[in-house]
């Protein structure tokens, strides 16, 4: 059902150095593009510039496309998901770091490209970054014990400002394969969104 690509810890490294750095490269012109005040022939200079750097890399196509690898250490390494993939420039630099067996914090800068009203962030990607800590937290970061979102609930209690944000979760409570676990977001003045989710350990 997923498509993904076997390979040793050696080649996913070597990958990730050739990408990450693309990534982030991307990542910093989206946010260049956000804050630019220049005129047409600054804008039109370097438009063709990244037409031809889309032109190149697009000279170079990958026979498939596999969005995770796996190694045989059982290791998976996210390359497209939106939440986590190391070569998604979309996907804001989520490290989710496990604080114990049933616990994670992450701790990321959100810029200009995460806006939603403005100077704060979008409503929907709070929603992601809770999903992606609380689906990590109930998979328990492992590919042997993968648990789906099944209902996830959140409450906005104020916007959240642009900037360094504060997420954490914790599983309160398994039932079988239902696992009910707790997130929230904080950013600079405090909690700003809870969630509530109830994520589903896949039977394979
Ligand atoms: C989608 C899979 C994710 C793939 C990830 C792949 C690789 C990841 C690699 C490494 C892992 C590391 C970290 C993972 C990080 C993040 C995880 C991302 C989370 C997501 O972003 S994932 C996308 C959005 N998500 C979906 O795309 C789910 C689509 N859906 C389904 O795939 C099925 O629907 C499923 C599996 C949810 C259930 O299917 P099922 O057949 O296993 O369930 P079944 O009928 O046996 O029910 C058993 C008991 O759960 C209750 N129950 C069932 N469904 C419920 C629901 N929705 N809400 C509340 N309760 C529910 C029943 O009422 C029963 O309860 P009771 O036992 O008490 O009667």
């Amino acid at each position: 059902m997923w498509d993904f690509a076997e390979m040793s810890s050696d080649e996913v490294a070597s990958l990730r150095a050739r990408y990450e750095p693309l990534t982030q490269s991307i990542r910093e012109l989206i946010d260049a593009a956000l804050h630019v005040d220049a005129d047409n022939q600054v804008v039109d200079q370097a438009k063709a510039q990244i037409d031809a750097a889309a032109e190149l890399l697009r000279a170079h196509p990958a026979s498939t496309r596999q969005g995770m690898a796996l190694t045989p250490e059982g290791e998976s390494i996210p390359w497209d998901n939106l939440g986590n993939g190391i070569r998604n420039p979309l996907a804001p630099p989520l490290v989710v770091e496990h604080t114990g067996p049933t616990s994670a914090r992450i701790d990321v800068e959100l810029g200009a490209a995460y806006e939603g009203p403005p100077g704060h962030v979008h409503g929907g990607y709070c929603a992601l970054v809770l999903d992606q800590i609380l689906g990590e937290v109930a998979s328990r970061g492992s590919i042997e014990t993968v648990a789906a979102t099944g209902t996830i609930s959140l409450r906005y209690l104020r916007p959240t400002k642009l900037g360094r944000l504060h997420v954490e979760a914790e599983i309160q409570r398994t039932e079988g394969r239902k696992i009910f676990i707790t997130g929230h977001i904080a950013d600079e003045d405090g909690t700003t969104v809870t969630a509530e989710g109830l994520f589903i350990v896949l039977r394979q």
